[in-house]
């Protein structure tokens, strides 16, 4: 195509996305999206020389909403460099190193230092600017277009860590941070939101600037300070210096800000922040890498974009967007039926995703995707369960419905909605509810019955008339050697299993039961708490609630599975066969005997014989205990590949480090 008529139509594009972002924050495409036509712009203004007038290329922001009052701001604000990957993260590096060089040759009487960095995390919410005038806080702005933002000062005045007075009373200061929503709040507020959120970034932007701040306050937002962009009197010579005056003047600086003298640290450090994302409350984008001497800061200057003493480093996306094409209806361990979705399939985090959760029926009314088959919607990926639907990407557009199934779509009963979900009721007939039952009840952290797998549930299913539980240990030698692929040797292995998993622990077997909303942590908590099964399977809803961590929900499912007279029918027939669980006091305590008994370790980097998760399950069983970070109270930290921070920190503070997995395995 004729490069001009390209140029033309990326800039359109990229300036309507703009508006969409900036002005009405409600985005029409992922940032990944919008980072990868913006990434063609730059590169055909490179290849033609031409930069046309509204490119965004050369400009900050977007435009000011009406219906907020302008504020100047006393110096600009500014876009950052971008860097997505190693690569030209070290052309910055080299561009910084090459500009101190050319400076120092001119200047030899008064040298710049060589460069030392600080790394901040890259906070994804909205840029704010608030002015101090003696001490009290006087406006609070957007970015705006970085010349000019919109005064949302009684907005800003809700977020509750926003000090509005200050020690500092000499004159006229602005400090820059990021208003933003944590991840907690956002989720609580959809629990009961009519019109869900569908990103914090948006929820925070949309708050702020909402021209009711009622709005604002219900959103309960929070903000972390980075900057002091513009003072009257006080100077500071580093970042350490401004970090200190920032916190001496009460505003919230994140906790995570780390200086470095050495270039190859920097990129240690965001590995470690590539770790600890999924970890944080917040959403962050990335990371920013500062030069920390402000002398230094003041030669590099600016472009007309941004400074050229800073950059971020830009992390892989975790959203974008696809096209809704099906879903299909599936049947879990406890009738439950969920919606999958199935998505035109697309690259996110370097997968390709096909599948995607949209929970239950309240979620798909709730999120307005009822008429979004064959619509194009916003998908999320967070820690490592299959991605989430988000919502429609313009509300206006209605697609085909998704219809709800009436019947059962593995047995054909009559479905029945309690809440927000739809559930088949028929437990001792529907084949996959069975299937997954028994599969759960037999698993490693249940019953532990080895050997044991899915297609196990399913043969003596549909062979042996295993329906439940319990019927599991009335099996016959006699019976299992017919089945398809049983010798002898297979069939007195399960028998022998289910001989031994019949003194499980109570908390195991509590587990397995498979009781709804209940997990490993809370069977635990029960087995400790109550000592026996028949104390558990009397205890009221009051009593339950009594112990930490059982909310009532939880507390309901319990009392109401032990009053149902199937599964009831279930466990006094188990216990009629011989399954005796273990009270929690007659187990043995962890060995005190191993190399890790006692110590305090922690794990990083990569593995390769084991997960992180096996690592610690097996470390804990030898009695370690597995922390996450490294402090003087850490004993030993195991290292895999590409151990980043935390193994230079232990080295640092002189803790016995293990990297050779082949050793250390070893001793497990
Ligand atoms: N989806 C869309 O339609 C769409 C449209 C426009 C822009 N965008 C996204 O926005 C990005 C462009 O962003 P931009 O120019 O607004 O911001 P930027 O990515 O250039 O970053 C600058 C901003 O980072 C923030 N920041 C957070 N933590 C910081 C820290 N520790 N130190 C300094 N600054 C910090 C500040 O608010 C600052 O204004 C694009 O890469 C794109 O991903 C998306
Ligand atoms: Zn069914």
């Amino acid at each position: 195509m004729d490069a001009m008529l390209k140029l033309e139509q990326l800039v359109e594009q990229l300036n309507h996305y703009n508006y969409h972002y900036y002005t009405l924050d409600q985005p029409l495409v992922s940032d990944k999206e919008y980072d990868a036509l913006y990434d063609q712009l730059t590169a055909l203004e490179a290849e033609t020389g031409i930069v046309l007038p509204d490119s965004p290329t050369g400009r900050v922001g977007g435009e000011l909403l009406k219906g907020f009052k302008p504020h100047r701001h006393l110096s600009a604000l500014w876009s950052l460099d971008k860097a997505q990957n190693q690569d030209q993260l070290l052309l910055w590096h080299q561009r910084v190193l090459r500009l101190i060089a050319d400076y120092n040759l001119k200047n030899p009487d008064t040298p710049l230092p060589s460069p030392s960095y600080v790394v901040e995390l890259k906070f994804d919410g909205l840029t704010l600017n608030l002015t101090y005038t003696d001490g009290k806080l006087v406006q609070a702005a957007t970015r705006g277009n970085g010349v000019t933002g919109e005064g949302i000062l009684s907005q800003v005045k809700t977020i509750k860590s926003v000090p509005l007075t200050i020690p500092y009373k000499e004159g006229t200061i602005e400090v820059q941070g990021e208003g933003i929503m944590n991840l907690s709040v956002l989720a609580k507020y959809n629990e009961t939101a009519l019109e869900p959120l569908k990103n914090a970034r948006n929820a925070a932007a949309g708050a702020l600037r909402n021209l009711n701040p009622k709005t604002t306050a219900e959103r309960k937002l929070s903000a972390f300070f980075y900057n002091v962009g513009y003072s009257d009197n006080v100077t500071f010579a580093t970042h350490q210096e401004m970090m200190d005056f920032l916190k001496e003047n009460r505003f919230k600086v994140n906790p995570y800000v780390s200086y470095y003298d050495n270039f190859e640290q920097v990129a240690e450090a965001l590995a470690d922040i590539v770790e600890r994302r999924t970890t944080l409350d917040y959403l962050i984008d990335g990371a920013v890498i500062k030069i920390t001497d402000m002398r230094t800061r003041e030669i590099l200057g600016y472009t007309d974009k941004f400074p050229r003493w800073a950059v971020a480093f830009k992390f892989e996306a975790e959203e974008t967007t696809t096209i809704l094409q099906s879903v299909v209806w599936n049947v879990g361990r406890t009738g439950k039926i969920t919606p999958l979705a199935k998505v035109e399939p697309v690259e996110l985090a370097g997968v390709t995703v096909q599948n995607c959760t949209l929970n239950n029926v309240g979620d798909i009314e709730r999120k307005n995707l009822k008429n979004a088959l064959g619509t194009r919607v916003f998908i999320r990926r967070s820690n490592d369960v299959i991605p989430e639907i988000l919502g429609k990407v313009t509300e206006e557009q209605d697609g085909e419905e998704i219809e709800y199934p009436t019947t059962c779509p593995a047995c054909g009963s009559a479905l029945e909605q309690r809440g927000a979900h739809l559930f088949c009721n028929n437990r001792l007939n529907c084949k996959p509810q069975i299937v997954a039952r028994i599969t759960h009840f037999a698993s490693r952290d249940a019953m532990d019955i080895e050997t044991f797998s899915e297609k196990t549930a399913e043969q003596l299913y549909l062979e042996l008339d295993v329906h439940q539980p319990a019927d599991l240990y009335t099996l016959q030698f006699e019976d299992l050697i017919k089945l398809e692929r049983f010798g002898e040797r297979k069939a007195q292995n399960l028998l022998d299993a289910l001989e031994q998993s019949k003194s499980r622990d109570l908390a195991s077997f509590l587990y397995a039961l498979g009781i709804p909303n209940t997990g490993k942590s809370t069977t635990k908590a029960l087995a400790d708490h109550f000592k026996s099964l028949e104390a558990v399977m009397g205890a009221t809803v009051e009593e339950l609630i009594a112990l930490p961590d059982i909310g009532g929900i939880v507390a309901e499912s319990i009392v109401s599975y032990f009053k149902d007279p199937i599964l009831l029918d279930g466990i006094q027939r188990m216990l009629a066969l011989g399954v005796t669980p273990v009270p929690p006091a007659e187990i043995a305590p962890p060995p005190t005997d191993s190399y890790f008994s006692g110590k305090v370790v922690v794990l990083t980097g990569t593995l390769h014989q084991l997960t992180r998760e096996e690592a610690t399950k097996r470390l804990e069983a030898l009695g370690a205990k597995v922390t996450g970070s490294v402090s003087k109270k850490t004993d030993l930290v195991i290292a895999g590949e590409k151990a980043g921070s935390k193994l230079a920190k232990a080295r640092e503070l002189g803790i016995e480090v293990m990297d050779n997995e082949e050793e250390w395995m070893k001793l497990l």
